[in-house]
């Protein structure tokens, strides 16, 4: 079975990250599509309408590095890809699910199309410049042209071996 990792799983690991922990001057420091968010001290004297939300991304928050860092390492198949694995939305992405799907492995998945910084991120991180990207015990490994090539000799099934299988559905 496919677990697809959502913005709640973004804001999960973000919260659990040191840097995300950090106090600052400000209110309710609250995350969304991974960017850190808060509003000023508000001023008695103004009404909630007109009270500003300053949009922050300072040095304290947690990077899209950390959390593409936290993936493969967590994640023992962690594929990032354009939809997601029930509903792919591109013939790549759709072809590289299909070739993971014949082993009985939990596999992992972001989409990447929800989040263009997670998107460049990833990019950055494996330096690979299209999707899908998957990852194998934290080794990247490569796009569905490559998948299906280790798939066809051999050498996934060999690479996949010592993963256990998907857990049974709840
Ligand atoms: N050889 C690659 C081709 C994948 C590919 O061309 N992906 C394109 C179209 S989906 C891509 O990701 N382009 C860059 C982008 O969308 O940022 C594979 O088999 O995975
Ligand atoms: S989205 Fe067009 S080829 Fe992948």
């Amino acid at each position: 079975m496919a677990r697809l990792l959502s913005s709640n799983a973004v804001l999960k690991a973000i919260s659990t990250l040191p840097a995300a922990r950090s106090s600052r001057n400000v209110i309710g420091p609250f995350y969304q599509n991974g960017l850190k968010y808060s509003t000023v001290p508000s001023d008695p004297d103004t009404h909630d309408d007109f009270r500003p939300t300053n949009k922050v991304q300072d040095s304290a928050s947690v990077s899209f590095k950390d959390i593409v860092e936290q993936d493969v390492k967590e994640n023992p198949v962690m594929i990032y890809m354009k939809g997601v694995p029930d509903f792919p939305q591109c013939g790549f992405s759709s072809l590289a699910v299909r070739v993971l799907k014949h082993y009985n492995i939990p596999l992992s998945a972001r989409n990447i199309l929800e989040d263009p910084e997670m998107k460049s991120a990833v990019k950055a991180f494996s330096h690979w410049p299209t999707f899908p990207q998957i990852f194998i015990k934290g080794e990247f490994v490569g796009g569905s042209d490559i998948i299906l090539n280790m798939h066809q000799n051999g050498e996934l099934k060999e690479k996949l071996k010592d993963i256990s299988g998907s857990p049974k559905p709840e």
